[in-house]
């Protein structure tokens, strides 16, 4: 039978018809009408509405989607989530934008300044602007902290560049220029690093759009290509497919490789590899290893697949511990099982542990953003915003340091690596203690303390070995072209949403803006307000307690709060099929990030704050036998 209902007295209207079968409900939603002019919004934003254009994409090419209400799982797109708009927050449906693009068409082409000249040089800004800013005091919190943040960035989003062509420099003289590689960096003629190699132009490939999804909109519409919730998905997968091939069907366990060091004495389990051309790992070297998670750019960096390898294995220590309890469990309830604590592990660690650093403690608390319970709401979206991907979280790039320390069982420093030359090449990993030392290294390496500037290789030799010469390109550079690109809204307007009064000259922004930084603005732009979100917000001095400016935090707090309250299967969320049991719960909340680390590695003795550096006080060791075990008892069936 099909039976056409209304739901919700809204704004929002759909059309759905429900078909209800004797157990099953599943419904499909045949054609979305949304007017998304009132929200229920986080109360970070001063302002209720978005941009209308946000609902062309759910208006024109939004996909049918099948629900089934009753699902204790996830989906591994993200969709069904939210039964109301089924396709919010799901992989492969656009960014969410706060305020409207500013293109200079006002459809794609870079914005310019109010006066109609072109904007200052990406890499000019970060020459004269940041890349002389390093200090090189270092934090009481570790490399670990940064690392984190890696991870669940991949977690929530993906802008892909089109790479379909490799250089975009070398296309730049042909009569016709492809798309993506129209604005390219130019390097200014003084350029203090680039100088020496006589280079005039950095590679950038814009941002695949709507169109390459057969959605052409105006204007420009950005996809994320990962589910967007806090799930696992860069673990297990943003698409069915790509999820069952990450598994081994076999006692809930994800697929692996083992090995052996020359004398059998030491198996270790690590991400299965794959052939190098499949994913983003660099052929250019002689390097092998390429390893395959449920995000692409698990390679890019060795902290980063780290990170990786210790969660594939944290996935079947759990599964084989519930495999344990309830013996008669099939791979699928295994897998699935194992999947949920693994995403609520990785929701507790971010909103408890990770937050309150970057945001502030009382800050966090405060909103919301730490509670002992959360309060599902299907009037929020949960979806990640241009604003977010492309800026705000982008910021703590600043954190990321130049070198990588291998720290020996004895706390010595076993190594040390330039993190720049090892991108998208993994191969130390596999080789003898390193997962081990690595991951020492992070936790006992006190991190990059915050200053407006990204490290000085980060900024100049980022991806060099993929590059037909050995200097490479510059993060921050690519992040401000970046913002131009998906035609993110200056800082001035972001300020407003954030509650923050409008600079109506240079010389307001010294309320949150150093004097000196303001007056090299002055010299680069024409008016206050055609300044770069990602300029203005790296050059404001933190909170009180936090690691970001008051803008950067209001973007960051409004994300994770839609993160949280929008998902139905927040890990705290009651009344939901598959909400934990209060006694799972406490187990739960009782793991930190140590409990994975001890589970998964060699490591002994961890400190109780695992984002804190040795040389805090407070961060005296713990047994991992005493204080980082696992107790997975609640989660067996029969007593
Ligand atoms: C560990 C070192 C890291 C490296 C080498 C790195 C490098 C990169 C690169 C190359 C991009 C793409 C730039 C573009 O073409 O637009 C990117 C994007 C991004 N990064 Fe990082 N990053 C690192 C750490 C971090 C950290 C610590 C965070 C946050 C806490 C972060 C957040 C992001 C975000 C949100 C994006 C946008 C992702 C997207 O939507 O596609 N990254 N990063
Ligand atoms: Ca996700």
């Amino acid at each position: 039978m099909t039976q056409k209902i209304k739901v919700h007295q809204t704004n929002y209207f759909y059309t759905i018809a429900a078909y209800y079968g004797t157990h099953v409900q599943t419904i499909i939603i045949l054609s979305i009408i949304i007017l998304l002019q009132t929200h229920a919004q986080s109360p970070f934003l001063h302002t209720d509405v978005f941009p209308l254009t946000n609902e062309d994409y759910m208006r024109r090419c939004a996909p049918v989607v099948m629900c089934n209400p009753n699902s204790k799982y996830r989906s591994f797109n993200g969709s069904c989530n939210n039964l109301r708009v089924p396709t919010w927050g799901a992989s492969n449906t656009p960014f969410l934008r706060l305020l409207n693009a500013e293109y200079s068409d006002g459809i794609y082409k870079f914005r310019q300044q109010s006066n109609g000249s072109q904007l200052p040089g990406a890499r000019e800004i970060n020459t004269q602007l940041f890349l002389n800013n390093q200090w090189y005091d270092f934090d009481e919190l570790n490399v670990l902290l940064m690392q984190w943040g890696q991870f669940i960035a991949h977690d929530i989003t993906l802008l892909r560049p089109d790479l379909s062509v490799a250089d975009c420099c070398g296309v730049q003289n042909i009569s016709k220029t492809p798309t993506q590689c129209q604005n390219v960096i130019n390097i200014p003629k003084n350029d203090p690093i680039y100088l020496n190699y006589n280079r005039s132009c950095m590679s950038f490939n814009r941002a695949v759009t709507s169109a390459n999804f057969s959605c052409p909109l105006m204007p420009a519409t950005f996809m994320v290509e990962v589910s967007q919730y806090i799930d696992g998905s860069q673990i297990y997968g943003s698409s069915d497919t790509i999820a069952a091939g990450l598994r081994s069907f076999i006692s809930g366990r994800l697929r692996s490789d083992i090995l052996k060091n020359n004398q059998n004495t030491r198996v270790e389990e690590f991400c299965p590899q794959v052939n190098r051309t499949t994913l983003q790992c660099d052929s250019s070297t002689n390097s092998r290893v390429c390893f395959q998670a449920g995000d692409i750019r698990i390679n890019q960096n060795l902290g980063n697949a780290l990170l990786h390898n210790l969660f594939l294995r944290f996935h079947n220590h759990l599964a084989s511990k519930l495999l344990y309890l309830n013996q008669f469990w099939s791979d699928e309830m295994l897998y699935q099982e194992t999947r949920k604590i693994i995403g609520a592990v990785i929701q507790h660690i971010t909103y408890d542990h990770y937050l309150p650093i970057i945001l502030g403690e009382t800050y966090a608390e405060y909103y919301g953003l730490f509670t002992p319970q959360t309060m599902y709401n299907e009037r929020i979206n949960p979806s990640t915003s241009l604003e977010f991907a492309a800026s705000s979280f982008r910021i703590l790039h600043n954190q990321i340091p130049a070198q990588l320390n291998f720290i020996d069982k004895m706390y010595k420093l076993a190594f040390q690596v330039n993190l720049t030359d090892w991108m998208d090449r993994p191969d130390l990993l596999p080789m003898g203690k390193n997962i081990d030392w690595l991951t020492r290294g992070l936790v006992e390496t006190p991190g990059r303390e915050y200053q407006p500037s990204y490290n000085q290789l980060i900024s100049n030799f980022l991806f060099r070995f993929n590059l037909p010469d050995i200097t490479g390109q510059d993060l921050l550079s690519t992040d401000i072209q970046r913002g131009r690109d998906v035609g993110l809204p200056v800082y001035n307007e972001v300020r407003t949403i954030c509650g923050i009064p409008r600079a109506n000259s240079f010389d307001d922004l010294l309320d949150l803006i150093p004097f000196k930084a303001v007056q090299i603005l002055k010299t680069l732009y024409a008016t206050v307000r055609d300044i770069d979100l990602h300029v203005g917000a790296l050059l404001e001095v933190p909170e009180e307690g936090s690691m970001v400016g008051p803008t950067t935090r209001c973007i960051l707090s409004d994300s994770f709060f839609r993160y949280k309250y929008g998902d139905r299967f927040f890990y705290d969320v009651q009344g939901q099929p598959g909400s934990f049991t209060q006694e799972q719960l406490k187990t739960i909340k009782q793991i930190n990030l140590a409990h994975v680390i001890c589970a998964t590695t060699n490591l002994f003795t961890l400190p109780l704050d695992i984002f804190k550096s040795l040389h805090d006080f407070s961060s005296i060791k713990w047994n991992c036998d005493e204080h980082f075990k696992i107790d997975l008892e609640a989660w067996r069936e029969f007593k």
